[in-house]
């Protein structure tokens, strides 16, 4: 059957880049395509499919009939997709940093090229309307994204929004060409309830303590005045929160605590003054 390319958004012509530059690692592990096909197939929204390739999860994702958007800059990569896919299959030609998302409810899924996970997680991370990631970046991104063995700052600077989860190490012969580095495969979900409301403030706040001088919390808030010196150690305690770990040793509802604990004088006063 023959499709209707789809140039509502800014057609890419060709890129220069070879393959190379735009980290044409294929999957071509059946396993793991099963699994991200099940794992993507779990939320009934329609699917938004970041850098596609030729279509080695789109194809059986799908022959479920959701509605399936599928964002590929590689205009040859993109021609090959539009063909093997049925009508519910819509290719965007687009660089996914520049593609705008939807503003319905929708699911993502992606085989990320490893040289852009940070920026496309970063702009993933800030939209607004997808409620489940199913992605597969390089295996330390994976680990630290879903804070196996420490978190990284961008994990603790949206973990009262999304819950992170690693499912599988996905080794690096599993793509074609082959990676240097294996893949981990993750899932997002967004809280239906954050766990803090002041966005911003909240993110500012894990920036500091992050960056902060010292080692261990106690002596970095106290250090960067988040906490005032006398009786910091009793108010960590008080809220169970461990006074000689390391930031990327907390975990989202100690993150939260701390927030709270932290931003207590200032909501205070703002509840004075009003
Ligand atoms: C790792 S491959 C994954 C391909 C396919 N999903 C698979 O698993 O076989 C990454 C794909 O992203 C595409 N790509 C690279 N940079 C992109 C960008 N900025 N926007 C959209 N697609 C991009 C590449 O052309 C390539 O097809």
């Amino acid at each position: 059957m023959s499709k209707r390319r789809s140039r509502s958004y800014t057609a890419v012509a060709a890129h220069p880049g070879g393959p190379h530059e735009l980290g044409q690692n294929l999957l071509v592990d059946g396993a793991t395509i099963d699994t991200i096909t099940r794992l993507t197939g779990q939320a009934p929204d329609p699917i938004v499919e970041l850098c596609p390739g030729s279509g080695a999860v789109t194809v059986p994702l799908g022959e479920a009939g959701r509605p399936i958007t599928a964002v590929e800059l590689d205009s040859r990569h993109a021609d090959r997709l539009e063909q093997r896919t049925p009508d519910n299959v819509r290719v965007v030609r687009d660089d996914v940093l520049r593609f705008r998302f939807p503003r319905h409810p929708h699911t993502l899924v992606g085989n990320l090229p490893f040289h852009l996970t940070t920026p496309i997680l970063r702009r993933v991370l800030a939209a607004e309307h997808w409620r489940t990631a199913v992605l597969l970046v390089q295996w330390e991104v994976a680990r630290r994204r879903a804070g196996v063995g420490g978190a990284s700052m961008l994990t603790a600077s949206w973990w009262p929004w999304y819950e992170f989860e690693l499912h599988a190490r996905v080794p690096a012969r599993s793509f074609r060409p082959v990676p240097s580095v294996d893949a981990g495969l993750i899932t997002i979900h967004r809280r239906p309830s954050p766990l803090v409301t002041e966005r911003e403030a909240y993110q500012r706040f894990v920036k500091r303590v992050f960056t902060g001088p010292g080692r261990g919390l106690l002596r970095i808030l106290v250090r960067t005045g988040q906490l005032n010196g006398a009786g910091a150690a009793h108010r960590l305690r008080d809220r169970e929160l461990p006074t000689d770990a390391l930031p990327k040793d907390l975990t989202a509802e100690q993150w939260a605590r701390l927030w709270r604990l932290c931003s207590e004088p200032a909501r205070k006063n703002r509840r004075s003054r009003d």
